[in-house]
């Protein structure tokens, strides 16, 4: 097996450039060779929400709040305890959890920190497979976007988000982008030099024309982006690379070419630790080296941009940007052509107002869409807009097609959290005791009382919300879907997640 070294020829590149000293360079030699620290945020929304944080708490080795994020941080993924390992890749598998490096956190932290002072209403985030960016932005009350050109990565970031909010979700070119946001985060495509922590490719494969190839998208997505970007807009600029050919010389070409209307935005503040952006790098005189990656030959103040070192934060490299367009300017952009693949709930339909009234759900049907499918109807909460392949939460899923009984749909996980608190019918309280004897089969109604009996007896067969109530109970309050069949209550959790309520329950109960 070949051996890291500290001549390889990315840390000689980053040196001979100005980027590392002798001193620095053995520090990323020595940073590099360790294992990254095992980062786990957890999801506001979820249900164990509480119990997750109390647990990671007492085992984790740090903890940091950054805005409204609770990280829970274990140094060595080798010490941390067995049960508490399953619990994290449980909730993580499903969405409760979200296992992302610290250094990939910022810059949805530096949007959050610029939210009030620019007013961020919605936010494009261009190059957001698998998602671990956008899950944290939808934590945030801003209408979130999220696009990615490949339709396989689509798929992983429609299932990563589940349970974490709204989001529209594209799946297309950047050139095939429309509509204006006011954020567009463009977390673009690079060599990944900043993961030598966890890849060896750094190491051993790093090519520096694979960066001036890499330049060449970077700029085309941050030129792209710069179209739909409403006036005083933000662009956010991040790459997982140390090089300043995919890092500044992209924002200084961009700059340069519209200069006066764009200005850089010094992020300092919100990444303390991070170092400056440089101003001086080497001119290649290589044929296949772009010409915008030339270094500046004015002042573009380029140190407001931040590199972060492994170092620096105990965490990967990273390079973060933030753009602000003070004047509009002008780049062809063509918005014809809007396909239209949801539509607002027909009122007329009489599913719908099945559904509504079964459920109450008035307070936000103006909020709930219909997809258009030709076999299955889904309501999601959200705004329909064009090309969207997912759009907001599933609230409801058709069970059975060709039957229009309510029976034929059910309540949907995803977006539970956001009809639960209004859903006022359709709700059964039960003991801890009596919710644990669900889960091998369904429970006849005559083993509940007498009062739990008559609950269910009230409602038509379909999905209905359990809750705990029991006083002492770690999952008090906690609220699951369940289904009333003819003469039975059944559940709809799946075996995985009765299997992390256990190890909660246990770990909880033990401490
Ligand atoms: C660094 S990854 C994004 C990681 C993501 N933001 C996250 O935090 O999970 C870059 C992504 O850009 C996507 N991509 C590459 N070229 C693109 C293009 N022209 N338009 C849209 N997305 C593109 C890739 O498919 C890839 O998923």
């Amino acid at each position: 097996m070949k051996k890291r070294s500290v001549d390889c020829d990315l840390f000689s590149e980053l040196q001979q450039n100005g980027i590392l000293n002798e001193k620095e360079r053995l520090e990323l030699f020595n940073i590099g060779c360790t294992p990254l620290p095992l980062c786990v945020r957890v999801n506001q929304k979820s249900k164990y929400r509480d119990l997750l944080q109390t647990l990671f708490n007492k085992s984790c080795d740090e903890m940091k709040v950054i805005q409204n994020h609770k990280i829970f941080i274990w140094n060595n993924n080798k010490s941390i305890k067995k049960e508490i390992k399953e619990i994290i890749d449980n909730a993580v598998e499903r969405n409760y959890c979200y296992r992302q490096e610290l250094c990939s956190m910022f810059p949805p932290l530096v949007i959050e920190s610029l939210i009030n002072k620019y007013h961020i209403n919605t936010v494009l985030d261009i190059c957001a497979a698998p998602g671990s960016k956008t899950s944290q932005l939808v934590e945030n009350k801003i209408l979130v976007t999220a696009n990615d050109v490949d339709p396989k990565r689509v798929q992983i970031l429609a299932h990563r988000l589940n349970c974490w909010g709204n989001v529209n979700i594209l799946n297309c070119s950047i050139d095939q982008i429309k509509g204006k946001y006011d954020c567009i985060l463009c977390d673009a495509p690079c060599s990944g030099d900043g993961t030598l922590r966890k890849s060896s490719n750094p190491w051993f494969k790093w090519k520096l024309t694979t960066s001036f190839e890499n330049h060449r998208i970077q700029l085309k997505i941050v030129r792209e982006s710069l179209k739909h970007l409403n006036e005083n807009g933000i662009i956010i600029y991040s790459t997982c690379s140390m090089n300043p050919i995919e890092d500044e010389a992209v924002i200084h070409s961009i700059l340069k070419e519209f200069q006066g209307s764009i200005e850089l935005i010094d992020i300092h503040s919100i990444i303390p630790n991070g170092r400056n952006g440089v101003s001086i790098w080497k001119k290649y005189d290589t044929i296949n080296c772009p010409v915008t990656s030339y270094p500046p030959l004015e002042e573009y103040h380029l140190e407001r941009c931040v590199r972060i070192f492994p170092q620096d934060y105990n965490s990967g490299g990273f390079f973060i940007a933030a753009l602000r367009m003070n004047k509009g300017i002008s780049i062809a952009s063509s918005d014809e052509d809007t396909m239209e693949y949801f539509e607002k709930a027909n009122k007329d339909n009489i599913l719908w107002n099945q559904l509504k009234n079964e459920f109450e759900l008035q307070p936000i049907e103006n909020n709930i869409i219909m997809k258009k499918d030709n076999s299955l109807y889904s309501w999601y909460n959200g705004n329909p807009i064009y090309q969207s392949v997912f759009c907001g939460c599933k609230l409801f899923e058709r069970r059975r097609k060709g039957d229009y009984s309510l029976s034929s749909f059910r309540l949907c996980e995803d977006g539970l959290f956001l009809v639960q608190p209004f859903i006022k019918k359709r709700r059964v309280k039960l003991s801890l005791e009596s919710f644990l004897k669900l889960q091998d089969q369904p429970v006849p109604f005559n083993l509940f009382s007498t009062e739990i009996q008559n609950e269910l007896k009230k409602w038509k067969e379909g999905s209905i919300i359990i809750e705990i109530t029991q006083k002492n109970c770690k999952l008090d309050s906690f609220y699951f879907i369940g289904w009333i069949g003819k003469t039975t209550l059944n559940h709809n959790i799946s075996k995985e997640e009765w299997k992390l309520i256990h190890l909660l329950l246990k770990e909880s109960i033990n401490k």
